[in-house]
């Protein structure tokens, strides 16, 4: 028994060996070079269901490439390793395509009708859908509507967290739960008006649970994730609610999206589904970014003291009848050049994301040859992580990279797609100006008005949570701190808000 058994195995082994190796044997000469696992046929698979899209951080590092492939069984997955491939992906963005992710996730994600997952695939609604959405969330009235109730909607959240504590008596939070709770409410108030459904707490709690659940409906064991699918059918509900009901003070970009579906007669479930969805965008990555850029600045007391001062000395002023303060929304923004490396910097240190990209036809990148049906990736921590851009310890947390010797911004002197945070063109996230702003407004607010430390005394901090389908992870452990009023800062505090044309100068620009 035991000898057929070595013998069945060996046999399996060997068949593995030369499956791989015949698979290799048809690559054309011009595929992109293999990068090769221990285990045949599903080495790469295993590698990319433990570390997801952090696996691909692990495997460039050893390739030298500027692109390479990775092989399951007869299925190819193409990896950019360098920036300098971006442009001809860009440029061929019509064989190269995102928009079967986008029917891929209106499908496994969401489960719309085949009528609604179809309509991302016709090239007319996804251009018409893609022009209102970017309308909408550029510089301009509509976004002032949308970032004003946002930023004030932060600052209540702050008042009430203060409420009651004192510079002797602080609170307690979890740091990555509070700020989560503050950037949804503030973002879902922004952009859903008075009839948000997010002002339940239940329906909060629901979009969370289904948001975690998704890597495990993406790699279809939805039957596994029920507790994910039934918060999912709550949050479906309330927006179903939300659509019979008055949404007139909705921001553009809801009432704009609403209409597209509507005309291209998706039915008001699928309409009430992709709004749903549309949060997955609206908070997922908001909220790790402002926790990270929290830790990262609040656990180092002399950076905090450079960033207050930055702030006080541009973008502070105290009110009139001096009952307390007022922040200058506009100066956080553009005149706080520091505080934006912080920023940038979180982002460029913990940015995870791989754009993905779908070959519809064999197609010619280069030198490379990229057959039909398989799939290009963009991970964008190798050219985070890339020495010769960056400088030393491109790893390492450094506050000042993204400015230069005289505080100036750096932003100007960087290679173009250098830095990917938020995506690569043309599906550059078309709501930076209004997640930096968001970000950048709480970070501020913090800064200024609390002191905050660890329960325990020690700032530990807390490893990533590999596995979340984002682009920034979010922690994965909490973070216990005590915040108290900061001495001398208290009082009330108003925000002035400003044009949104006058712009967060990113690096992505
Ligand atoms: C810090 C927060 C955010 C980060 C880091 C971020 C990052 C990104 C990235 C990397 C992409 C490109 C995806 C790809 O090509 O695979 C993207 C696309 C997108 N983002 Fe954001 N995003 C953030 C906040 C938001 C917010 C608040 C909204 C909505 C108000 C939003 C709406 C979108 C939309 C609609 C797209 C798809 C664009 C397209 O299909 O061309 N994002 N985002």
């Amino acid at each position: 028994m035991l000898t057929a058994i070595v013998y069945a195995t060996i046999a399996l082994i060997t068949v593995c060996y030369l499956s791989d190796w015949l698979f290799c044997l048809w690559d054309s000469p011009r595929t992109p070079p293999r990068a090769r696992s221990r285990v045949p046929l599903v080495g790469h698979l295993i590698g990319l269901m433990r570390a997801r899209t952090s696996y691909y951080t692990e495997v460039s590092a050893q390739q030298h490439s500027d692109v390479y492939t990775i092989g399951i069984f007869n299925f190819k997955i193409y990896v950019i390793n360098s920036r300098q491939l971006i442009p001809l992906v860009q440029r061929l963005s019509k064989t190269l395509s995102f928009t079967p992710f986008q029917q891929f996730a209106t499908r496994v994600y969401i489960d719309c009708s085949s009528h609604t997952v179809d309509l991302h695939g016709n090239p007319d609604f996804t251009r018409d859908l893609d022009k209102v959405t970017r309308a909408a969330l550029a510089p301009g009235p509509h976004l002032d509507y949308q970032n004003s109730r946002t930023v004030k909607s932060l600052n209540e959240s702050l008042d009430k967290l203060l409420l009651g504590s004192s510079a002797n008596d602080p609170v307690r939070i979890q740091l990555y739960q509070w700020s989560r709770d503050a950037v949804t409410l503030a973002a879902t108030n922004g952009v859903f008006g008075s009839s948000n459904p997010f002002l339940d707490k239940k329906i909060e709690g629901a979009f969370w649970t289904w948001n975690e659940g998704l890597t495990t409906m993406v790699v279809g064991l939805g039957l596994f994730a029920r507790e994910a699918l039934g918060a999912r059918q709550l949050l479906v509900n309330s927006f179903k609610t939300y659509l019979n009901n008055d949404y007139q003070d909705a921001a553009e970009v809801i009432k704009e999206r609403i209409r597209i579906l509507s005309k291209y007669g998706a039915p008001l479930d699928d309409i009430a589904r992709m709004q749903a969805t549309f949060n997955i965008a609206l908070l997922s990555n908001t909220a790790p970014s402002a926790f990270w850029t929290l830790f990262n600045v609040f656990s180092r007391p002399e950076l905090l003291q450079e960033l207050r001062a930055e702030l006080e000395e541009c973008a502070v002023s105290q009110n009139s009848d001096n009952s307390g303060y007022e922040l200058d929304i506009v100066a956080v923004k553009m005149k706080c050049p520091r505080l934006l490396s912080v920023f940038e910097e979180t982002q460029r240190t913990l940015t995870i994301h791989a754009n993905i990209r779908k070959v519809l036809e064999d197609t010619t990148l280069g030198n490379y040859h990229l057959q039909k049906g398989s799939y290009v990736q963009i991970p964008n921590a190798p050219i985070h992580n890339d020495g010769e851009l960056w400088g030393p310890n491109p790893t390492e947390f450094n506050p000042r990279r993204f400015t230069k010797n005289d505080g100036t911004a750096l932003s100007s002197s960087l290679p173009s797609n250098s830095f990917l945070a938020w995506g690569v063109a043309p599906h550059l996230c078309p709501a930076r100006q209004f997640a930096s702003t968001e970000v950048l407004a709480m970070v501020a607010l913090l800064f200024l008005r609390v002191e905050m430390e660890p329960v325990g005394g020690i700032w530990k901090r807390p490893e990533p949570k590999i596995g979340d389908l984002v682009t920034v992870l979010p922690p994965k452990t909490d973070v216990e701190v005590e915040v108290r009023q900061r001495v001398g800062w208290d009082g009330n505090w108003v925000l002035k808000i400003g044009k949104s044309t006058s712009k967060v100068p990113l690096t992505s620009g």
